[in-house]
């Protein structure tokens, strides 16, 4: 599977302009190719969701030209400008197959719309968009004559639309009110959202909605995206909305805002990692109700600001996050955020009234509980809350599964300010958000790394261990792991070329590396594991790629604040790439294996240099001939021969290079 290795965050700041609103920009392009005339619109977000209603739209006959101007740059989103012309009520295809992903701001409208048009439609999308509710607003549009019929579940898509019936028939009988419509609003806005929008291709008519109405602020977003497109709904008392005869009128430029609740995993980085964070192209005036966030984020202690067309977030100025107790109806989505952060704050959180979590891009209340206990988060998941009590130990490195829901992937990110996490399927964020990882490293700096490979016996463990003792970091003996792994398998009676046994064996370990010491499964290994044999038995494993896929999180677990000096022989190429330094050390085969056998004399295990050398070359061979991670000079790596000066003048020479690279250590007396 696909996966992110988000490195442990050590702190946050900058600027970030974010990608359109999702809300707005399918609105928009939908009221826009309904509209009379034509319709400019600007910074429309480039996504998944957007595609598939861009997609859906040309098919329907409606003519989207992209316009220059708007692209990517360092700090910002790709934006896309397009000229829409409007189909001035009707679409020109009355028959046609639409395949809408799993984007609900296009499935929901476009079944509205498409139902009181007339025409014949088959609405597809994802297996999960099959799975998701849209029985309240058939229900609601058969009031109005609408003839949809379930292709394969009652109540959920696939949708076969066919022409409205209308009494007395005739063009003039299509364009009558529908009268008074009652909608539920309990499990999804966007049934009421799409009545709304679809309401003025016939003679508009009166929605009612029946109990509870959930993700209210999204309401908003829709009456204010009719407005500028000329329509304007009158409320009737809380709960009715009277839509008004007459079609959309183009308002000419549109321009899309920044999205609220992308901004929501920037703002939260920038509360959680010091920052200031600042997000571009939303602020005090945005129509979308996730804004709210920013209030969550004060209740919780952040410092944040906000502009006309930008928000700040910096950490509290405790340093410390408190806890949150909300009701998160209004901010479904951005509520999303509080989890991961409720994670580092002081106390229990609890988050309330977010059922509708449950039948979104998976359901959300059930992944979020599951991931949240990987990072060692005590979770309790209520039918509508979820309670979480944050780890008294720390947060953990673990591998986050993301349920192809974009959100799972981006709020993940945030634990890396705990702990290195690797998120599985991170291509998942193109349904909002396909840029996502990349502002948000951009963004982030991370825990260095001191990556030192060499051949066997070239000093670089004494090296390495010297200089993470001096820094004050971690150590990680990557070889060490391998070696573990044959100990280990060797104890289990597993053949060391039995890849998946052995691969099994090497993401279960379990190991605990101290100065001096090494314990599997509790107990001292340290000598057990530099015999020989198992020496040998390590290159044999180290070879098997599974293996050292198993092992490659593992690895990068160690990177933990404030650094982490890492020894091996895949370092700088594959495990640590993005090192701050990466260091070749070597040294002569004779001296290697004078060394070695120095080394084996001390500890009292009997050797013979000839012997020793012969094994030496071999492993040698068997390490620079591997097909896998082949034992080799990174291009960024600097070479360090130790075949002729002494061990701490090695150790100085890493150092010395270390301050060089490594901001914060170069004005530390090491
Ligand atoms: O109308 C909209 O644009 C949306 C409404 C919300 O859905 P629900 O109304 O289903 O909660 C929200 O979660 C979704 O991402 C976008
Ligand atoms: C719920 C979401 O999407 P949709 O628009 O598909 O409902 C979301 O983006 O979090």
């Amino acid at each position: 599977m696909d996966f992110i290795d988000l490195p442990q965050c050590l702190g946050a700041g900058g600027v970030v302009r974010l990608p359109g609103s999702k809300s707005i920009s399918n609105r928009v392009l939908l009221l826009a190719a309904l509209a009379e005339d034509e319709t400019e619109i600007r910074d429309l977000l480039v996504s998944d969701d957007t595609e598939r209603m861009l997609d859906a739209l040309r098919t329907l006959g409606v003519n989207i030209q992209p316009l220059p101007g708007a692209a990517g740059t360092d700090e910002a989103c790709t934006a896309l400008n397009v000229r829409v012309g409007g189909v001035g009520g009707a679409f020109a295809v009355r028959e046609a197959d639409l395949f809408l992903g799993n984007a609900g701001t296009a499935f929901r409208p476009l079944t509205a719309v498409l139902a009181l048009m007339g025409g014949c439609y088959r609405l597809t999308g994802t297996p999960r968009m099959h799975e998701r509710p849209i029985g309240d607003l058939v229900d609601a549009l058969r009031q109005a004559g609408a003839d949809i019929r379930y292709l394969a579940t009652e109540g959920y898509p696939p949708l076969a639309i066919g022409p409205r019936a209308v009494s007395g028939g005739g063009e003039s009988a299509r364009k009558e009110s529908a009268g008074r419509i009652r909608v539920r609003g309990d499990v999804s806005s966007q049934f009421l959202s799409a009545l709304l929008m679809a309401l003025p291709l016939i003679g508009g008519g009166t929605v009612e909605v029946v109990g509870e109405l959930i993700s209210r602020p999204y309401i908003n977003i829709t009456l204010a995206t009719m407005a500028r497109f000329g329509v304007d709904v009158r409320a009737e008392g809380v709960s009715a909305f009277i839509v008004p005869a007459g079609g959309y009128r183009s308002p000419g430029v549109v321009h899309v805002e920044g999205d609220a609740s992308a901004a929501s995993y920037f703002l939260a980085l920038g509360a959680l990692a010091g920052g200031p964070v600042r997000v571009e192209g939303v602020g005090r005036q945005s129509v979308q109700g996730d804004v709210r966030f920013v209030e969550a984020l004060t209740a919780m202690g952040a410092r944040v600001s906000l502009g006309e067309n930008w928000i700040e977030a910096a950490a509290p100025v405790s340093g410390r996050l408190a806890a949150i107790d909300l009701d998160c109806n209004a901010i479904p989505d951005a509520a999303m955020t509080l989890a991961p952060l409720a994670v580092f704050a002081d106390g229990v959180s609890t988050l309330r009234n977010i059922g509708s979590w449950r039948v979104k891009e998976t359901d959300r209340l059930a992944a979020m509980a599951v991931e949240l206990a990987k990072l060692g988060a005590c979770v309790e998941e209520g039918a509508d809350f979820l309670r979480i009590t944050p780890p008294t130990d720390g947060v953990r490195p673990a591998m986050i599964d993301t349920y192809d829901d974009h959100r799972m992937a981006m709020c993940f990110s945030l634990a890396s300010v705990g702990a290195p996490v690797r998120i599985n399927d991170p291509g998942c964020v193109a349904k909002t958000f396909p840029e996502y990882f990349q502002h948000f490293a951009r963004l982030t700096r991370v825990v260095p790394v001191i990556a030192i490979d060499g051949p066997s016996a070239s000093g670089k463990g004494t090296v390495a261990a010297r200089v993470a003792a001096t820094l004050g970091w971690n150590y990680l003996d990557s070889g060490a792991l391998y070696r573990l792994t044959a100990l280990a398998a060797q104890r289990a009676g597993v053949a060391w070329d039995d890849e998946p046994a052995v691969a099994a064996i090497a993401a279960g370990l379990d190991v605990v590396f101290a100065e001096g010491s090494i314990r599997l499964a509790g107990e001292e290994v340290e000598d057990a594991i530099r015999q020989e044999e198992i020496s040998s038995g390590a290159s044999q494993v180290a070879v098997l790629p599974s293996v050292r896929a198993a092992l490659l999180f593992r690895q990068r677990a160690f990177c933990r604040a404030p650094g982490l000096v890492a020894d091996g022989r895949d370092m700088a190429s594959v495990v640590f790439t993005d090192a701050a330094l990466k260091v070749f050390l070597t040294a002569s085969v004779e001296a290697r294996a004078e060394r070695r056998y120095k080394q084996l004399m001390a500890k009292g295990i009997a050797a013979r240099l000839q012997p020793l050398l012969l094994e030496m070359q071999q492993r040698d061979d068997r390490d620079r001939g591997r097909s896998v991670a082949p034992l080799q000079q990174d291009a960024n790596a600097s070479l360090l021969d130790t075949t002729d000066i002494p061990i701490d003048v090695a150790v100085a020479r890493v150092l010395d290079w270390a301050r060089a690279v490594v901001p914060d250590i170069a004005g530390a007396a090491v």
